[in-house]
């Protein structure tokens, strides 16, 4: 039997909550914006096939593709659990930019080891799961941080909450809201993007934090969109970061000009995101990112929703 997972595009951080908050995300047009992974039975030995629009973007070797890593992690989990594996074929079908803040990597893994689980009937539980999918996307970023993998994994605005037994939680999110993602085209990696964060905060910067993160919180929960997106504000990650986007500060100040509720930084980096309550305006200004934000031609705009399902099983 062969199962083939998709798992979807997020937003991390959502300005607000540097590794703390993610949002899964997809195109109003249906195109699948995220990685697809199938796992069917070997006739020799484990094997991993690369394809897509961004299969040349990764390692040649397939020892080097994380995907890799996440069969062997899953294969080690199955026999500490005195489970039996079987030769399987493996197919990422890479349609994610890497590098891009949209959780390529995250999609990679997490359509992996779901689509590993599903093969395998299922046996191990979420939490399990989204404890293999951090030590994987950990191994790539140099760091722990589940913002990418838990909204991609279970769909919806995901808060990681500072309890490993829990790891993750769903917030309630801004349904009429629509989110558009310009990708530039070009590659921030994660690693990059975190080594130009200070090491220490100010006071001021801290207590702003706090207040922000708690006040986008409280908003969600009494679903009070005004409030919500006042708040969106970064003071962690994107004054040091936007000298890696190029355009990003007059897009940024263009974009909130028009109308848009925020702006912000799709998690590392370069994607830009922008948040509108209204289609036709959304559409407006992905026009002006297609014109106006992207730097190479592998650049795209999509006007997302929030995905609600996160990692799932396509039918043939
Ligand atoms: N299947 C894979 N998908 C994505 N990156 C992979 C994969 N396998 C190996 N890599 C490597 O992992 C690194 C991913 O880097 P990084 O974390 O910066 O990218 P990312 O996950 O695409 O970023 P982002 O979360 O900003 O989209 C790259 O060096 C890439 O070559
Ligand atoms: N929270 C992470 C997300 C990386 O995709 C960061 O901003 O470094």
């Amino acid at each position: 039997m062969a199962v083939s997972v998709f798992a979807p595009a997020s937003l991390a951080n959502f300005s607000v909550g540097f590794d703390a908050l993610g949002l899964a995300v997809k195109p109003v047009d249906n195109t699948l914006l995220g990685d697809l992974v199938s796992v069917e039975q070997a006739q020799g030995e484990n094997s991993l096939k690369v394809v897509g629009e961004f299969a040349d973007k990764l390692p040649s070797a397939p020892e080097d593709n994380i995907v890799w890593s996440c069969l062997h992690l899953f294969n080690e989990a199955m026999a500490d659990a005195g489970l039996a594996t079987e030769k399987v074929t493996i197919t990422l079908e890479k349609k994610m930019p890497v590098g891009s803040g949209l959780g390529s990597s995250a999609c990679s893994v997490v359509a992996a080891l779901a689509g590993l689980n599903a093969y395998y009937r299922d046996c191990f539980d979420e939490k399990a799961m989204l404890k293999m999918m951090g030590q994987m996307e950990a191994k790539i970023s140099g760091s722990l941080h589940y913002d990418n993998v838990a909204p991609c994994y279970l769909g919806g605005l995901q808060l990681m909450v500072a309890d490993e037994h829990i790891i993750s939680r769903s917030l309630p999110d801004f349904k009429d809201c629509f989110y558009v993602m310009a990708y530039p085209g070009i590659e921030v990696s994660t690693k990059a993007a975190r080594e130009v964060l200070p090491e220490n905060y100010c006071r001021k910067d801290l207590l702003s934090y706090g207040q922000n993160l708690a006040s986008f919180v409280d908003a969600c929960h009494r679903q009070d969109k005004t409030q919500a997106f006042a708040v969106l504000q970064d003071v962690v990650a994107e004054p040091y970061r936007q000298q890696l986007l190029p355009g990003y500060e007059q897009a940024r100040n263009y974009l909130l000009a028009q109308g848009s509720l925020a702006v912000g930084i799709s998690g590392s980096g370069p994607t830009l995101f922008c948040v509108c309550d209204q289609q036709e305006r959304a559409q407006e200004l992905a026009r002006w990112l297609q014109d106006n934000y992207l730097q190479t031609e592998l650049g795209f705009v999509h006007v997302c929703r929030v995905d609600d399902l996160g990692a799932r099983t396509l039918k043939d």
